[in-house]
């Protein structure tokens, strides 16, 4: 089976197993388990932040920062397809109790002009803006690399209004990687930024969440509160390690991309524009069958792929899947739609 719908399916290698194994520990709640705690030194200090955060998921790493850059009854600026808004359960209402502004911005960032726009200073009938929250790379609009100065204006539009920004970078290295820029060029323009462990870097567990030492210190409650204080977990932190020197890789896995972004392209019935990143959209209305459909037929051929759109599904390419993998997904996903 080539699974292709996500790089969260990456499974820990060897080297990862070994480190779990012979992972030095202790309880992480008293902040005592000595590789989470150089876990989160390396994972600020990679981003040029002052502290980081390890935590289970990056859902809850998204949610608690949320929580922890508003108030009550504030409004939140998002890009309307970002996975904050559509992914995750309406996590901002349920645990920040705030509301979402959505923009359509242009490759999902909101321009400087959006934000001034979509900024809401407190009076007595309007609750004020409290967090502009950005995402790179983009998932739902194709796993797009959000050129730095695009992250530069808005942010700056929002600093401007004393809104905090919030990046979404969960996928932040392809970004980097893509665009060959380091990644503080796109984590200094925000106040918090949350990567993982568990997609393309490799990890079976785990995101950081970075931000200034006070920041991080609330946040290191909100997370106690949403139940994610953990006690040895060194066993999952010292694969996260790991994982932080996975970062070169992930060029192969955009050239995979390519690859077979070109290779279904060519399939007929199917368009699939050229990837900025791992994430592979194709189009599947030519082939006259509803998504559902091709995912079926694809997956009778030991291809797995996920609904992404209307007409469309999603590819991820990840370290588990070779160059030969992807050879072979093309060709098994022609022989579905023959
Ligand atoms: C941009 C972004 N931010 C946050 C998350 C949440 O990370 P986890 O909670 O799954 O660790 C994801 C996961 N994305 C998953 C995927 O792409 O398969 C699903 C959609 O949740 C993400 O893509």
């Amino acid at each position: 089976m080539i699974d292709l719908r996500s790089d969260t399916v990456t499974k820990p290698d060897d080297a990862m197993r070994d480190a779990a194994r012979e992972a030095d520990v202790g309880d992480d709640v008293y902040g005592e388990d000595p590789t989470v705690n150089e876990l989160e030194e390396r994972a600020a200090d990679l981003v040029g932040k002052e502290a980081a955060l390890y935590v289970p998921t990056g859902t809850m790493g998204n949610q608690i920062a949320v929580r922890e850059h508003t108030e009550r009854g504030q409004e939140v600026l998002a890009d309307r397809e970002s996975h904050v808004v559509k992914w995750e359960l309406g996590g901002m209402a349920q645990h920040a109790a705030v509301q979402v502004r959505m923009v359509d911005g242009e490759r999902g960032v909101p321009s400087a002009d959006q934000v001034e726009a979509g900024y809401v200073a407190e009076d007595l009938h309007r609750p004020e803006t409290g967090l502009l929250c950005l995402e790179n790379t983009h998932n739902a609009r194709g796993g797009l690399a959000i050129e730095p100065a695009r992250i530069a204006e808005a942010a700056s539009a929002a600093r401007e209004r004393d809104v905090a920004v919030h990046l979404d970078g969960a996928r932040v290295f392809n970004a980097a990687t893509a665009l060959d820029v380091d990644v503080t060029d796109v984590t200094r323009h925000v106040d918090s930024v949350m990567f993982c462990l568990s997609k393309g870097l490799g990890a079976p567990v785990g995101s950081m969440l970075a931000g200034d030492a006070d920041f991080v210190e609330r946040a290191r409650r909100t997370r106690k509160l949403f139940g994610g204080g953990m006690r040895q977990a060194g066993i999952i932190a010292d694969p996260g390690l790991q994982a932080l020197e996975n970062v070169d890789d992930l060029e192969a896995d955009h050239e995979n991309a390519r690859l077979l972004a070109s290779g279904l392209d060519d399939v007929a019935g199917l368009s699939a524009p050229e990837p900025e990143t791992n994430i592979v959209v194709v189009d599947v209305a030519g082939t006259g069958l509803d998504v559902e459909s091709v995912l079926e037929r694809l997956r009778e051929h030991d291809v797995l792929a996920t609904a992404f759109g209307p007409t469309t599904i999603r590819c991820c390419t990840h370290r588990d899947v070779s160059r030969e993998d992807v050879e072979r997904a093309v060709e098994q996903v022609a022989g579905a739609l023959v």
